[in-house]
């Protein structure tokens, strides 16, 4: 494809209508996930004795925020999936500095994974995630309660992997979910925009944090809120990262030392975006650099996507105004320590 207002591999399109058994994952991996139920799969081990308040039920919550309202506090909520490190908790301190008490949700969801995903497989370490938590403070605060619900907690109906046979209520934001991650993953954002109104609905948090690493997401997660009317206001925190750059991410867990080392192009590559973009404000030249920079560690095949989008309305440009600015972002597939490859995504702003 030429490389105009965006690239994207024809072997990643390929490979999204072959629904090729390949992410993240090893076929070994594949064939136990497809092996697991979902229940058993998504499942939260008990945690030991923590000094946080750790929440099951929705009524738990529920309960707990009336408290919070009776005494006048504030509530600021981070939603996670878990397997947390240093990105999270820099969410997790700006909830900490701007409200009275922070509740941080852990909760792998199913109804964002497609069936070729790695649910089963999705990095989980729960006492460990409480331990980084109740190691956080600032301003005389901490985190007060996790919520971390069992799946049936949140899908009380069951919640098949595949879209075909989910019955019951579920959320889309259209027109912003089906470019970009939503154009690799199909069904990721119905599953985000689904599981952030549950726990918007449960919690109703004065403040929601989420991390710049998933853009699209908080513009899809704005839009939501704003749409649907929730009293919540959204707070984007920016990217966490390595020392080489790499944005932190829990699935970094399943690269390679190597591959950890390699992927420092990927920051480099939106690095080189900024300052072709102070020469030119042309989407081509823009993405043409961030590919040419990509491809001294990487395969050009393996870059799924690099995009130059609107920051509101993800609509792609082919220059950038400067008055308004743009999202330059990509997804490339990295060789991981299973033999298979892992996706890493990644933008910056102009
Ligand atoms: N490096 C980071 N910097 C800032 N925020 C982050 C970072 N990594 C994750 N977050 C944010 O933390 C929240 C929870 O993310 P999640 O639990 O999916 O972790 P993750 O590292 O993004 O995992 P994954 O590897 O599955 O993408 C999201 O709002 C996400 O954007
Ligand atoms: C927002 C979220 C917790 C919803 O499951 C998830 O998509 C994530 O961790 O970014
Ligand atoms: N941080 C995004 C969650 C996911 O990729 O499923």
């Amino acid at each position: 494809m030429a490389l105009r207002s965006r690239w994207q591999s024809n072997r990643s399109i390929l490979r999204l209508f072959d629904l090729l058994p390949s992410y993240n994952l090893s076929p070994l991996l594949y064939t136990a996930r497809h092996n697991c139920t979902v229940a058993a799969a998504a499942e939260v081990p008990e945690s030991r004795k923590s000094p946080i308040q750790i929440l099951r039920t929705a009524a738990e919550v529920r309960s707990w925020r009336r408290e919070q309202l009776a005494k006048g506090l504030t509530v600021g909520l981070v939603p996670t999936m878990g397997a947390l490190h240093a990105g999270h908790m820099r969410l997790v301190q700006s909830s900490m500095r701007m409200n009275d008490a922070t509740m941080v949700s852990i909760f792998v969801n199913p109804a964002q994974f497609a069936p070729t995903e790695d649910l089963a497989s999705y990095p989980r370490d729960f006492d460990a995630d409480i331990e980084q938590l109740a190691a956080q403070e600032g301003d005389n605060r901490q985190v007060d309660v996790v919520f971390a619900p069992h799946v049936e907690e949140m899908y009380p109906n069951g919640i098949p992997l595949n879209i075909a046979d989910q019955k019951g209520a579920f959320v889309s934001v259209h027109g912003l979910s089906e470019q970009l991650e939503g154009s690799i993953r199909p069904q990721f954002f119905r599953g985000v925009a689904t599981v952030v109104s549950k726990l918007l609905n449960i919690v109703t948090p004065e403040r929601v944090y989420f991390g710049q690493k998933d853009i699209q997401q908080t513009v899809v997660v704005k839009r939501l809120v704003q749409d649907l009317c929730y009293g919540s206001v959204v707070h984007v925190v920016p990217t966490s990262r390595d020392a080489n750059g790499l944005a932190l991410s829990s699935r970094n867990a399943y690269l390679t030392e190597q591959t950890r080392e390699d992927a420092a192009v990927i920051y480099k590559a939106l690095q080189n975006a900024v300052m072709a973009y102070r020469q030119n404000t042309s989407a081509e030249k823009i993405i043409e650099t961030v590919v040419s920079t990509i491809t001294e560690n990487f395969n050009k095949d393996d870059i799924e996507y690099v995009c130059v989008n609107d920051k509101d309305t993800l609509e792609e440009l082919e220059t950038v105004h400067p008055l308004k600015g743009a999202i330059v972002s990509l997804a490339v597939r990295v060789p991981n320590k299973f033999g298979g490859k892992t996706r890493l995504i990644d933008n910056i702003l102009l």
